[in-house]
């Protein structure tokens, strides 16, 4: 022992001795100096923080020496020194953000941050481009990862410099919908920066709230005095130039500070004393302090104020993803099964889950289904949010009732005064909506008849719903937990107002004073009123309360309030009217962001025509999809998993025969067990999709139709991929038509013998397996361990022709069509150009003057051909009418309505054509072959085009069209055109 006390000795005197050194050479300077000295050693992560603690402990020892030998001057510089503010300021932010606030803080019982943060889902969000979308709208978007890959971020990582970009970020704007925790990932940031975990490399990090700020507006400060107004612990720090400092300033959406950016008022000095918002414009603008760091969070539609070039990185906050979600849960409750039966009821329900994926969604299911399925195992769970909210109100009134008023749970919820209540926040919310405003003064609440001294009281009892909060030592600012709780309110306002008093609120241009009210008694107009005045509102502000609003009309729904309410009579017979008056809104035309909303309401009126609706706008092209964006995308895909309709079967066909829609509607393939996807112009990227799909565990696909698709060989792989997963059960899988050869069938035929015992048929026609293909899949018909019973290939007999380029179809050219420019030659299938005319008899089919032939018999089937040409030609196919005398358009291939072609060149350029519009569709400068292949399926509208490289095809391109008339193959051409 006496050695190891000599070494423990000889450590600590070591110790001592570097850091007094230390604190010499800080107190010898004149300026603060950088914090970099603190970290010069180079330590492990875990021994750091150890250390750390050592450090400020012997700071603690040296400080009070200093002290007792009189030394009060070098000891208050020292603790002025940034290791003593620093720490001071980390313990007090420490304090302040170990806990997040969800309301129940009142009631004692705080949740801890570190116990509850789950991993957020943070991308890059590009540019700092303005959108002004209503954020409800963008609600659904974030749960579905889009099939661009997207650069996710760490919380960790913020303001790390991403690869490829060598400039040093200053600014990060987060951006993120109302409730997806923008708040909390700032304060876990901070969290961690004060409990020693991550960030070391800043000095100090100052986190502002908008709210906050708001109430300085009319006063002056430098931003020293600022700083030292919020975070007191910095006081002996005059100047911060020379430290690493964060200013986070959350929530710009609920900023009333007038930041003018256009202003031309430049400061520079951060002792000098100006308005907040002068302040905090000539912070961002890289004005003042341009060495600090800058976080900014904002729900969407403010994210504008910010000039897009004083912003370095766009974040953006997604939400939880389904591991998350679950993880939320797990850690919210710690009784396991408990746990495992929230997770169990909220995955059961599709809407239920799809809402989670936002956080403030997952608090309010938490506290939902906590007491739900406490008191009623088999209780019905929420379905729609209007149900959610409803039963959120319920249980925070029951709540407030337990803890506040000694009452017991069995009482009826509604006491006079918390209807009072409900209805004063219900008039503020409305009121407050109506102007826009998210956050609340005194007077705001004055006007609504709330005693401002009674308010405390209201947000204590009603702490989830209504919150308060103290601006530093000012005046009250007020909100409510959660935009969606105001829009609720709102909505249970105007349907309580009318209820009790007739007064139709909806009414457009409502005079302001009661006297003016019109009375009606008809609740239809104030339906459609409602209606007419969300479509009316450009910036989309009351979408959400009218989803509400509808929802409340429901007559299920309003007995969930019981007593609340005074039911309203003939519901039926109304949501029927409002129901078709919807509709017929949808069909005038409505921009696709309104009929998205629309369909929303329809889901809350628990419409049962719904999907059919959505169809019937996407086929008909009143919801155009080309114009839609991912997120209306997700919102539709959302709105047809929540409908509870039967979404067993999915057709593509019935809502848009297209890739994008594929991928877009993907969450709903995902839980249909037919999927009928048959040319839909699917291509490779569609099966990487589909291939995750039937490799997801639960997968519930029993039959799948691709056929007539360009999938080719490597798609087919993508499929297989899945197919041979354990828990695939797939039984029907129709490949017809989708270009595979033999390469494909061995990988199909290798998944069958990984997973043989689900797939009853396969469908391979019109494809090129070969002999070896065929043999190897029929090999497992007749294997006893594989429950494969019908494989259908090739068809025997020629219809038209197969798509197999050794059966091609036998074309043979109609003399009497051909043009004078060409000469038939070889055995009648060899045309070449000439200078002469040829001597060829008049006919009425022959064409006069372009250089243009038909074939002899017309397509009504499948067809599929080759051609060799040399220079340039156009292959065509064409309907019988085209003009042949005459040089007009209407002879000419493609010129027309009734006639595609495709333009070949020996320079590997090629286009189609079609009624006059020509789009080149690739253009490889290494010419393969000089070899097109087309393929024509005249029933299924499609006519596709590919190279033909050494034995294997190169799509070029499908036109999807509908096929009237036979078709007749023709070409045009300027060299020689072959076909085989
Ligand atoms: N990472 C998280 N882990 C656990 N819970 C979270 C997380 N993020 C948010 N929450 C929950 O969601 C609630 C809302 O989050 P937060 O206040 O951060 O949202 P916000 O994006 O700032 O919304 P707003 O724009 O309305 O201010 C929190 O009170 C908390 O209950």
């Amino acid at each position: 022992t006496n050695i190891l006390f000599q070494l423990l000795e000889n450590n600590i005197v070591t110790f001592v001795k570097h850091e007094l050194r230390k604190m010499h050479k800080v107190l010898s300077q004149h300026k603060p100096p950088s914090l970099e000295t603190e970290n010069e050693d180079v330590m492990e992560e875990a021994f750091e923080k150890e250390m750390r603690n050592s450090k400020e402990a012997f700071e603690k020892i040296t400080l009070n020496f200093l002290r007792r030998m009189k030394q009060e001057e070098l000891a208050d510089r020292l603790q002025r020194t940034p290791a003593g503010a620093g720490s001071k300021l980390k313990s007090s932010l420490k304090k302040k953000f170990q806990s997040v606030f969800e309301g129940i803080a009142k009631a004692g019982s705080p949740t801890l941050l570190n116990q509850i943060y789950t991993e957020l889902y943070i991308t890059e969000g590009g540019t700092g481009e303005v959108n002004d979308e209503h954020e409800v709208r963008q609600i659904e978007a974030a749960s579905r990862k889009p099939h661009r890959p997207e650069t996710t971020i760490r919380q960790e990582d913020i303001f790390k410099v991403p690869p490829g970009r060598d400039q040093p970020i200053r600014t990060v704007m987060t951006k993120g919908v109302a409730g997806i925790g923008k708040t909390v990932l700032t304060q876990k940031f901070t969290l961690d920066w004060a409990e020693d975990k991550a960030h070391q490399n800043i000095h100090f990090i100052f986190p502002f709230t908008f709210r906050e700020l708001n109430v300085l507006r009319e006063k002056k400060f430098s931003l020293v005095e600022l700083v030292h107004h919020f975070f007191t612990e910095t006081k002996g720090i005059c100047s911060f130039e020379h430290f690493q400092v964060l200013f986070i300033f959350d929530g710009l959406d609920e900023s009333r500070l007038p930041l003018d950016f256009h202003n031309k008022e430049i400061l520079t000095d951060a002792t000098e004393s100006s308005s907040v918002d002068v302040l905090l414009t000539n912070l961002i603008r890289g004005k003042l302090l341009p060495s600090a760091l800058l976080w900014i969070t904002t729900r969407p539609a403010a994210a504008n104020q910010i000039p897009p070039q004083c912003v370095g990185v766009v974040t953006e906050v997604r939400g939880f993803n389904d591991p998350q979600k679950k993880k939320y849960f797990r850690k919210r409750f710690r009784d396991e099964q408990q746990a495992s039966r929230i997770i169990y009821n909220m995955k059961k329900s599709r809407s239920l889950h799809i809402m989670c994926h936002i956080p403030v969604f997952c608090w309010i299911t938490a506290t939902v289904l906590e007491d739900l399925l406490e008191t009623n195992k088999r209780a019905i769970l929420p379905r729609t949010l209007t149900e959610m909210y409803i039963h959120f109100l319920v249980v925070q009134t029951k709540v407030n009732k337990v803890k506040y008023d000694g009452g017991a749970e069995a009482d009826p919820h509604w006491s006079p005064e918390s209807r009072k209540m409900i209805e004063s926040l219900g008039k503020l919310a409305f009121d407050q909506l109506q102007k826009g405003n998210l956050i609340f003064y005194g007077p705001d609440l004055t006007e609504c008849g709330i005693d401002i001294r009674a308010a405390s009281v209201y947000s204590g009892v009603f702490t989830q719903i209504f919150r308060e909060e103290r601006g530093l030592y000012q005046d009250k600012v007020f909100c409510f937990v959660h935009l969606s709780v105001q829009e609720f309110l709102a909505a249970l306002h105007v349907h309580l107002t009318f209820i009790n008093s007739g007064v139709n609120l909806m009414q457009i241009d409502q005079p302001t004073s009661d006297k003016f009210k019109t009375k009606t008694k008809e609740p239809k107009s104030l339906h459609e009123n409602a209606v007419d005045k969300a479509l009316g509102s450009t910036n989309g502000h009351l979408d959400l309360f009218l989803r509400f609003f509808l929802g409340l009309s429901l007559q299920s729904n309003q007995s969930l309030l019981l007593d609340l309410f005074t039911q309203t009579k003939s519901s039926t017979e109304t949501r029927c009217k409002t129901v078709q008056y919807i509709k017929e809104k949808i069909s005038e035309n409505v921009s696709a962001e309104k009929s998205i909303n629309l369909f929303h309401c329809l889901n809350e009126l628990n419409d049962r025509s719904l999907v059919e609706e959505i169809q019937q706008s996407l086929s008909s092209g009143s919801l155009s999809k080309d114009e839609l964006s991912p997120s209306q995308w997700s919102a539709l895909a959302y709105i047809l998993l929540s409908s509870g309709q039967d979404l067993d079967e999915f057709d593509l066909k019935k809502y848009s025969a297209s890739q994008e829609a594929f991928l877009r509607l993907l969450p709903v393939i995902k839980i249909s067990s037919k999927a009928l996807l048959s040319v839909c112009d699917l291509s490779v990227r569609s099966c990487a999709a589909l291939s995750t799909v039937l490799r997801a565990p639960l997968s519930c696909l029993r039959e799948l139709d691709l056929s007539n698709n360009n999938l080719q060989d490597e798609g087919v792989k993508l499929v297989a991929a899945g197919l041979k997963t354990p828990t695939c059960k797939l039984q029907i899988l129709r490949l017809s038509g989708c270009l595979v050869t033999e390469e494909g069938c061995l990988v199909l035929g290798a998944a069958l013998t990984f997973n043989p015992s689900h797939l009853r048929e396969l469908d391979l026609s019109y494809n090129h397996p070969g002999n070896t293909g065929v043999e190897v899949l029929s090999a497992h018909l007749e294997d006893p361990g594989c429950t494969l019973e019908n494989l259908r290939k090739n068809p025997e007999q020629n219809l038209d022709c197969l798509l197999s380029p050794s059966d091609s179809c036998q074309l043979s050219i109609d003399t009497n069509t051909v043009s004078r420019k060409m000469r038939i030659s070889g055995d009648g299938r060899k045309v070449t150009h000439v200078a002469e005319d040829e001597l060829y008899p008049d006919h009425p089919d022959r064409f006069d003057v372009p250089p243009q032939f038909l074939c002899r018999d017309g397509l009504s089937g499948r067809g599929y051909w080759e051609v060799e040409w040399g220079g340039q030609a156009l292959l065509a196919v064409s309907y019988k009418k085209i003009e042949r005398k005459g040089n007009t358009h209407d002879c000419l291939f493609a010129w027309n309505d009734h006639s595609w072609s495709l333009r070949c060149s020996d320079n590997g350029v090629f286009s189609v054509l079609q009624n006059k519009a020509e789009t080149t569709v690739s253009a490889s400068s290494s010419s393969v072959s000089n070899r097109v292949a087309v393929y024509v399926d005249c029933p299924a509208g499609t006519l596709s085009f590919y190279r033909v490289s050494s034995g294997s095809l190169l799509h070029l391109h499908t036109f999807n069209t509908t096929f009237t008339e036979p078709l007749y193959p023709g070409n045009d051409f300027l060299v020689n055109v072959k076909l085989s």
